[in-house]
């Protein structure tokens, strides 16, 4: 997987020591630690999940930390959202937030914004970071997270916690998101809130731990990510399931797929291309050598298609973008399609038969 973030400056003699056991993982070493001090990770609440996020992010080198919560630290919450202590009841959880960091490490940066995450908001507040972690409450700030993401083009990670239960996952434009695996929200007033109906301090800590390590993987490029996998914690049973979780193709809304364009399929001949359009739209003309496989068929059995690197298309490009989301979500990188489609290879000199 590709690094979300470049390595920033040499390590100093003092930092290759605080972090010496991040240097000990060939997956991290120096250049990944490089890479998380030169990162700008946004936590969305300070609550239950953000306050361990925040603490590990902080530990784990991220250079730049941003916070967002409009919400003051209460008594209740002192059970769970360990970054806040008793003496910080009353205050702003970002001051909050900002001063365990430092004391933590004072060569952090964190960025307060006191405020909320609203429609208005989003999209400025996440331009600035280069990941997003959702530790909030509401399905509402989850959608808004969501969009501003898809929009934005970048990953998230997501972790929700109610009771003795968690649930955590990475979501990606290109594949899966929070709306594939709840695409709508709840009546409300039908799923309590952890106000109603409680939640395990230890719980928080085991799903925001997920999320950081994930950050982890993502911005320095280790291992394989939590992408189009949901896991579910159960902490009363002790278990960790993995549920598949595929974007669903008729999902719709601004997506950054990967897509050629006709003059560099003409210029760069080599992918498989592969038609979606239908049997009668291909017999008055189709691009030579193409191989047929109609959307309706793809969309049924993603596996069918040939091993890539492969370029779909369509007539016009929507029909072949919908197949790309497809395949995506299955975990294949090796796709793109074809803008403007069968069209735009014609208008490009592109032959046909
Ligand atoms: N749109 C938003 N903008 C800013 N902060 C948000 C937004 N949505 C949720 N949050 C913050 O996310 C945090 C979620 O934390 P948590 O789930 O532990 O709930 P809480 O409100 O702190 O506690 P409780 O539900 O027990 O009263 C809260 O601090 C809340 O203020």
């Amino acid at each position: 997987m590709r690094a979300l973030v470049e390595p920033g400056p040499e390590l100093t003699a003092a930092q290759r020591d605080r972090w010496s056991r991040h240097l000990l993982l060939p997956e991290i070493g120096e250049l990944g630690q490089r890479r998380l001090l030169n990162a700008r990770v946004l936590v969305v609440g300070a609550g239950g999940l953000g306050s361990p996020a925040l603490l590990y992010l902080a530990a784990a080198g991220v250079g730049t930390i941003g916070v967002v919560d409009d919400d003051v630290v209460e008594t209740s919450n002192l059970q769970r959202q360990v970054l806040h202590g008793t003496a910080d009841v009353g205050r702003a959880k970002v001051d909050s937030a900002a001063d365990a960091v430092a004391r933590l490490d004072p060569g952090i940066t964190v960025v307060r914004h006191r405020e909320r995450l609203t429609s208005a908001s989003a999209a400025r507040i996440v331009a600035g970071y280069d990941l997003v972690l959702d530790g909030s409450d509401t399905f509402e700030t989850r959608y808004l997270v969501n969009d501003a993401l898809v929009a934005a083009g970048r990953p998230w990670v997501w972790g929700a916690v109610l009771r003795f239960d968690g649930h955590v996952s990475v979501f990606d434009p290109a594949g899966a998101t929070y709306r594939d695996l709840f695409p709508t929200a709840p009546p409300p007033g039908t799923v309590p809130g952890c106000g109603e109906a409680g939640v395990l301090g230890g719980v928080c800590a085991a799903v925001a731990s997920v999320m950081v390590t994930e950050a982890v993987k993502l911005l320095t490029g280790a291992g394989r990510p939590l992408l189009g996998r949901v896991l579910v914690h159960d902490a009363l049973a002790m278990t960790w399931r993995e549920l598949p979780l595929r974007a669903d193709p008729r999902r719709a809304g601004p997506t950054h797929l990967p897509t050629v364009t006709a003059a560099d399929l003409l210029t760069r001949p080599g992918a498989v291309v592969v038609d979606v359009r239908e049997p009668d739209e291909r017999a008055r003309g189709a691009i030579p050598g193409s191989l047929a496989l109609p959307l309706g068929e793809l969309l049924a059995d993603p596996g069918a298609l040939p091993a890539g690197p492969v370029v779909l298309h369509c007539a016009r490009g929507s029909r072949s973008a919908e197949a790309v989301r497809a395949v995506l979500a299955t975990g294949r990188t090796d796709v793109a399609h074809l803008e403007g489609g069968f069209a735009a290879w014609r208008a490009a000199g592109g032959p046909a038969h």
